[in-house]
């Protein structure tokens, strides 16, 4: 692969290797408060947890449990002008104590270069007037990348990395000759253009066919792998994350409930959220049992208090749940949770719910899209 120059600092070492044990990334008591008619939205609430480099961090929650607002907000992006933002966001190994108080200046220079985030919808977030190539060498580019042939090279590196084959000829293309994966895989050799330290990929195969998400997956955790990047990868489905993730956070209503490593959260999860969650998982249930549902929907993020905010759905709730003022308590090494009684919740009779086929590791080439005019490639039909 090309390297460009990166200018420091950097959080690789002077090997150019990672280094598991060093934070990456250090989020204190975030609170993003959105102002809205019916009051402040408090989408994320109080959520801590630290990144390892090299370390692949699941975000799990139903929707609307912040997630994506969290996320947004490790870039230091906000959803409206009128968002009000407190707590800390800072990347010790880059020089960044708080991304909100970072200029104009510094945060282009983190996006991209430290910071990549790979979006939900790839049929949206490309221009559609501009060609691939184009797109792709701007984020080579930028931040005093290479420019003329260098770059070409480059952008035509990056996409043999994403596995599109052919990368030459799809300079040229447009966003609407290329699939929904072929578009993902787009997005990503852009995030990966200034090989950065963190990708942030909000849940980056919902838009995607069923059989091309887990292709997708599988390359984002090659290329995590190869070029040792932090990873946080937002789902609403556990089952994926357990598959990829070294951890999990478990949000709900704005929280995070529950953060372990992934084998003791399948194994032993010390929310009932997370249990009602890994119930609800189409493999933990007999073939001949209808699915399980959580009762209930999650409240209002507007005016909630510091009680328990699951309580209303839960299974184990007790009078004294409803005054006990919650907050993420360490209940084993590396395993907090949110629960007034996680101590007493043990070991799930669940069969490990998610063992699925493991994802494959390596880019798998992308097939062309049957529409497009680009090639004459074997395969169409396999719409990647
Ligand atoms: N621009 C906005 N204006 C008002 N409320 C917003 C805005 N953006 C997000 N919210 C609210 O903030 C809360 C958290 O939203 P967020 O998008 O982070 O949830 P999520 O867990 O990512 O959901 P999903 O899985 O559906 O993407 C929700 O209640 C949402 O309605």
């Amino acid at each position: 692969m090309t390297t460009s120059a990166r200018p420091e600092p950097s959080t690789r070492t002077a090997a150019g290797g990672v280094d598991r044990n060093r934070v990456l990334l250090e989020v204190r008591d975030l609170r993003v408060s959105i102002p809205t008619p019916a009051g402040p939205v408090n989408a994320t609430d109080g959520v801590s947890f630290t990144l390892r480099q090299g370390e692949v961090l699941g975000v799990v929650g139903e929707t609307g449990s912040g997630k994506s607002v969290t996320c947004r907000a490790l870039l230091g992006l906000r959803p409206t002008p009128g968002t009000t933002v407190s707590g800390t966001v800072a990347y010790p190994g880059l020089g960044v104590d708080n991304v909100a108080d970072l200029s104009a200046a510094g945060l282009r220079r983190l996006w991209g270069r430290d910071v990549a985030m790979i979006p939900q919808n790839p049929m949206t977030s490309l221009n559609p007037v501009r060609r691939i190539g184009d797109q792709v060498g701007e984020a080579v580019g930028a931040s005093g990348g290479p420019r003329g042939r260098e770059r070409r090279d480059r952008v035509v590196d990056l996409l043999r990395q994403v596995g599109l084959p052919a990368p030459e000829r799809r300079l040229s293309a447009y966003p609407h000759q290329f699939s929904g994966g072929m578009l993902q895989r787009t997005l990503i050799a852009i995030a990966i253009a200034q090989d950065p330290s963190l990708l942030v990929a909000d849940e980056p195969t919902t838009a995607l066919d069923v059989l091309i998400q887990d292709q997708i997956l599988g390359l984002l955790l090659s290329l995590q792998r190869d070029l040792g990047t932090s990873l946080v990868l937002v789902s609403h489905d556990l089952s994926v994350v357990s598959q990829v993730c070294d951890r999990v956070a478990v949000m709900y209503a704005g929280q995070v409930v529950e953060l372990a490593d992934t084998a003791t959260l399948l194994a032993a999860p010390q929310h009932p959220y997370t249990r009602a969650l890994l119930e609800a998982l189409p493999a933990a249930v007999p073939r001949d049992q209808p699915l399980r549902v959580i009762p209930g929907a999650p409240p209002p993020l507007v005016g909630l208090g510091a009680t328990c905010r699951f309580l209303d759905r839960c299974e184990h709730r007790q009078d004294a749940c409803r005054t006990w003022p919650t907050e993420l308590v360490g209940t084993g090494p590396g395993h907090l949770s949110r629960c007034r009684r996680a101590a007493e919740l043990g070991p799930t009779a669940l069969p490990v719910p998610v063992a699925a086929a493991p994802l494959p590791v390596n880019p798998v080439p992308v097939p062309l899209h049957p529409d497009s005019h680009l090639s004459s490639d074997p395969t169409p039909g396999d719409l990647s």
